[in-house]
């Protein structure tokens, strides 16, 4: 395998681009004028609440949906010829596999198909599945399904890999090797997309995550970036004795309140007013912290403050 790099200077065509795509099913709009694009090398979480149109978008993306309006290029190119030409590997999230052939046949048709294959032996040991390969693909758990899945999307030498929900039924080991893997991969210079609901996997894994919702794009930026749009920030204290719960609950910016025994926990859009607040109720807060959200928390925020306005 060869380190994938762009001649110096040379103008490349983003990975792949969707200018202004939209895509409705009835009243739906499932991707509504989404404008982004994608560079070699990043590896790209996909976050958004169900039904923001990630699946869509990722099938938009290889050309198993056709946009109503926009266009979409995959390696300056539409996503049909980049597919033909073994560009792009792809795992669905429930993407059928044959039923009644092997896991070792399967994985050896997709390395047939593909312009550029890797062996037969290779795609199943990096998959973890060579132990099975005699196995029909009907016979496999979820997370076995799940692993083939993945050894067919990395058959061959593809550029950009598309991974819907990939480690959904999979066992922590198996997770932590399939990361492991993707690594590997965009280390090599490859694109790698990914849609999740594990908001701890694009912590750690993106170097740049997306949130979708309604098809529209909230925020765009590394995990960090994302967590500093939210703006909040938690702050948790003890306090002793007689607990003033009304006075607490309406200290100013607070989003979220919780009270458990003699500990406050809350989420403040301005921790600093916030904190100025408390002290001037006259309590004595202990163990005073004030962090930031995490990515999860961020999310939330997000999302929730976009429900909001568009109500
Ligand atoms: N074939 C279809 N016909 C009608 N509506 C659809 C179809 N596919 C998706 N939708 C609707 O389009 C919207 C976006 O769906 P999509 O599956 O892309 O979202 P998602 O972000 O992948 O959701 P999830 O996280 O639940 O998988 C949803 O409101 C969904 O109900």
């Amino acid at each position: 395998m060869t380190t994938k790099t762009a001649a110096p200077g040379a103008k490349t065509a983003p990975v792949v681009g969707f200018d202004r795509v939209s895509k409705a099913y009835g009243d739906v709009r499932a991707v509504d004028g989404l404008t982004l694009e994608l560079h070699p090398g990043e590896t790209v979480a996909l976050l958004g609440p169900n039904g923001a149109g990630k699946s869509t978008t990722l099938d938009l993306l290889l050309g198993l949906k056709q946009a109503d309006g926009g266009e979409v290029s995959v390696f300056g190119t539409s996503p049909r010829e980049a597919i033909v030409a073994g560009r792009v590997g792809a795992m669905l999230q429930s993407g059928g596999l044959m039923d009644e052939v092997t896991v070792g046949e399967l994985v050896g048709l997709a390395c047939a198909l593909h312009p550029r294959p890797y062996k037969v032996s290779d795609v199943l040991a990096r998959a973890g599945i060579a132990q099975i390969a005699s196995r029909k693909v009907n016979k496999l758990s979820g997370g076995q399904a799940q692993r083939v899945r993945f050894a067919l999307a990395t058959a061959g030498d593809s550029d950009l890999i598309v991974l819907d929900e990939p480690t959904t039924g999979m066992d922590v080991t198996t997770r932590q090797g399939f990361w492991a893997t993707m690594r590997e991969q965009a280390d090599q210079g490859r694109t790698v997309l990914f849609a999740t609901h594990y908001l701890e996997e694009a912590d750690a894994v993106a170097d740049r995550v997306l949130v979708l919702h309604r098809g529209r794009l909230l925020a765009d930026g590394t995990a960090a970036e994302i967590k500093a749009k939210a703006g909040a920030r938690r702050i948790s204290f003890d306090l002793e004795g007689d607990i003033d719960e009304p006075a607490l609950r309406a200290l100013p910016f607070l989003t979220t309140f919780d009270l458990s025994g003699q500990t406050v926990r809350i989420q403040s859009a301005d921790a600093d007013a916030t904190v100025h607040a408390l002290y001037g109720l006259g309590v004595h807060p202990r163990n005073l912290e004030v962090a930031g959200l995490g990515l999860e928390q961020a999310f939330v925020a997000i999302t929730a403050a976009e429900e909001a306005r568009t109500k």
